[in-house]
């Protein structure tokens, strides 16, 4: 279908009894088709045991060819629908030229974009290697508060990528410091975390003001969203019966602090420990109740990449993201958020965990530091 004569009229979904203002379907529509096909590249990398084999850039984290690829063809898909927007993407092509693998990544690039299965009719392709260099250098915004940015991490959890476990491949829209539309494709999270032999793949959605949405990632993309179920983070339970959902890298978060704050909170249920994005779409589906990230640096960052989509999708299931303080994520800063940790949780507890923390950390963090 095209799309450019769709625009701010209402549309009915069929399988989604919900009208829907069009404001921002387009961007998600894309960004779907984009993710998906990014998600493939992943796994065809992975299915070749290439995402074996890493980089490291000048922080020590690893970078894969599935990142490069996913990161290219995903910025491609958008600027060639929204030309006039930025994108902050983690990756760029210095490592990629000083290595020489420009046309091994152009490889899987190309015999991704050639497949059938995807609507390739809204999707530009990359023509070769250097377009391809130039293609992952436009994900060179700054952010800020003004403009349409989409931030986006091509393997978000790169190290789960390389054990074979969760990453996610994560997109959002960000305008005037808003953000409006988060797409994650997470290629090896099962469709119910609770149940063993689960089926793999899932795309995760959310449109600001109209939810969050589930589809099979094998699924056909459609526009509107109607392929997609909606989906809500779990509200009624106790507490002491929540499913933490914690990173599995010890160098991301502070596992100390995440034990204290679960002892304070009389949570007995085994963590569930996953990498990535995944995190926060286990949450909104309501697989697991509480997200933990706590500072192991005083001084770090966390990334806008690695958290606007997440953010989306658990406020549009019913769900709060802040910072260890209880003060809501802001992505209007720049490449970075200008805040510590990340606590998501439903709207029922989320204020229960924050006073937890402060509790154990001081109102303002006077003892923080004690557990980086
Ligand atoms: N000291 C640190 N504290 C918090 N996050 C960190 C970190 N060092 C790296 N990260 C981020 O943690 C992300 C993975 O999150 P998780 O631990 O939840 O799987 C990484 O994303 P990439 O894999 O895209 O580099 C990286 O950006």
């Amino acid at each position: 279908m095209k799309l450019s004569c769709i625009s701010r009229r209402f549309l009915y979904t069929k399988q989604n009894p919900l009208i829907m203002s069009t404001d921002y379907l387009r961007e998600a529509y894309i960004a779907q088709l984009a993710v998906k096909r990014a998600s493939l590249l992943t796994c065809k990398v992975s299915e070749e045991h290439l995402n074996e084999q890493s980089i490291d850039k000048s922080d020590s984290s690893p970078v894969t060819v599935g990142d490069f690829g996913a990161q290219a063809i995903i910025i491609k898909s958008i600027l060639s629908n929204f030309p006039n927007d930025e994108v902050v993407g983690e990756e760029d092509s210095n490592l990629i030229k000083e290595k020489k693998i420009d046309d091994l990544i152009f490889k899987y690039v190309n015999e991704i974009q050639n497949l059938d299965s995807i609507n390739n009719e809204n999707l530009n392709i990359i023509e070769n290697s250097n377009d391809l260099c130039d293609t992952i250098d436009k994900g060179n915004s700054q952010g800020g508060q003004k403009g349409r940015i989409w931030a986006l991490d091509p393997i978000d959890g790169t190290k789960g990528f390389l054990r074979g476990d969760q990453y996610a491949v994560c997109l959002a829209l960000i305008v005037d410091g808003d953000v409006k539309v988060g797409v994650i494709g997470c290629p090896n999270l099962p469709h119910d975390l609770r149940k063993e032999n689960s089926p793999k793949g899932g795309l995760f959605t959310a449109i600001k003001g109209h939810g969050s949405y589930f589809q099979d990632l094998k699924s056909d993309i459609t526009f509107p969203l109607n392929k997609s179920s909606p989906i809500n983070v779990h509200n009624d339970y106790d507490l002491s019966k929540a499913r933490v959902l914690e990173g599995v890298e010890k160098a991301h978060s502070s596992h100390s602090l995440q034990n204290l704050i679960k002892e304070k909170l009389n949570i007995k249920q085994p963590s569930v420990n996953l990498d990535s994005q995944a995190k926060y779409c286990a949450l909104s589906k309501g697989d697991a109740e509480i997200y933990l990230r706590l500072p192991k640096d005083p001084n770090y960052r966390e990334k806008i990449w690695d958290h606007a989509a997440g953010f989306l999708l658990v406020n549009e299931s019913g769900g709060k993201v802040t910072d260890i303080y209880g003060n809501l994520l802001k992505f209007d800063y720049g490449r970075t958020l200008n805040s510590q940790g990340v606590i998501a949780a439903s709207n029922n507890v989320h204020s229960s965990v924050i006073d937890a923390i402060k509790s154990i950390i001081g109102e303002n963090g006077e003892n923080l530091k004690e557990f980086c």
